[in-house]
């Protein structure tokens, strides 16, 4: 399955908040959706889930109109949608009949949810009688109780122990070894860059980068290097850089126990190699550069 999102245009009254949104998703490879606070993300996902309309643009499946209500979507929304007051395995029933199961099917499922997620033994506790990470688990469960073949997750992770942030791991990769069409949400870059093989970078409601995450990786590392001395600070090999060896390459970041530096044009790794061992510097680290998705986020988006 392919999912299309193409050219969403979004207003809230005369704001608009969505500038021509175009991204695609294809089951078996999560996508990550990525931006700052109120770039747009939660909106151009109530959009897809026909929770509000769009200006204009299409959501196109498999090249045909996408209907919400056709699909089993298992969403977990950034604002957790569950009953205080209600017992735990009669919500997770209730969510499940909703979305079109029979008493008996959303049952079992929501029964097979909690044990998956070890919250089986809450059933009968009002939910606000559990922990803030039990309760997140149950609200998991009621995404996973539809046997969704879409699933999309907004900060899944929030509120979980390590332990338990385990059980999630392993619940979105089956998730997506199941083919369903993965959509993740996250501000946490780590379990972005671990879970999805594509991302979506938006910023004030236009897309500025998608692709490919390894791609989108080498593009932003071509060129650079990441460089340490014995003997010398990252300070004092910055002045290097700004000196002797500044027709060769140019500091682009200093972390610290080394640089981050970028080839000039037309000079190559080896000629900055033979350039350092004539000057007779004794070096630790000499490696290509493979940026964090943190480092582009924030090159893309952090400063305007
Ligand atoms: N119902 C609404 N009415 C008016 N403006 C809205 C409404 N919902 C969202 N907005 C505005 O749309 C913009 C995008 O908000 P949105 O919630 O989609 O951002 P987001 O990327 O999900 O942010 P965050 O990471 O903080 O959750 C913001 O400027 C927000 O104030």
């Amino acid at each position: 399955m392919k999912l299309e999102v193409k050219d969403i245009f979004k207003s809230f009254g005369e704001t608009e908040v969505l500038h021509g949104i175009s991204f695609e998703v294809e089951s078996g490879k999560a996508l990550g959706f990525l931006g700052r606070n109120g770039a747009g993300k939660t909106t151009t996902i109530r959009i897809l889930m026909n929770l509000f309309k769009a200006n204009a643009g299409e959501i196109l499946l498999d090249g045909k109109k996408f209907v919400a209500s056709e699909h089993q979507i298992g969403y977990l929304p950034e604002e957790r949608g569950l009953y205080p007051k209600k017992k735990v395995l009669e919500q997770v029933i209730y969510f499940g009949q909703l979305r079109g199961l029979t008493k008996k099917e959303a049952k079992e499922n929501s029964i097979h949810w909690l044990k998956k997620l070890g919250v089986e033994k809450y059933s009968n506790k009002k939910l606000e009688t559990l922990s803030k990470g039990n309760q997140q688990k149950v609200q998991l469960a009621q995404t996973f109780v539809c046997n969704p073949d879409i699933v999309i997750l907004d900060e899944p992770f929030s509120g979980l122990d390590p332990v338990n942030s385990q059980v999630l791991k392993e619940i979105i990769r089956e998730q997506i070894r199941e083919d369903n069409i993965v959509i993740f949400s996250s501000h946490q870059m780590n379990y972005i860059e671990e879970f999805c093989e594509n991302i979506a970078l938006i910023n004030e409601g236009e897309l500025v980068l998608k692709g490919n995450l390894k791609n989108i990786k080498r593009k932003y590392g071509n060129n650079r290097l990441t460089i340490s001395l014995i003997g010398l600070s990252s300070l004092e090999l910055e002045d290097l850089f700004a000196h002797k060896l500044s027709g060769l390459a140019k500091v682009v970041d200093n972390k610290e126990k080394y640089l981050v530096i970028e080839l000039e044009k037309d000079k190559t790794k080896n000629d900055l190699l033979n350039e350092m061992v004539q000057l007779g510097l004794d070096i630790e680290r000499f490696s290509t550069y493979e940026p964090t998705l943190e480092d582009i986020f924030v090159k893309k988006v952090g400063e305007k």
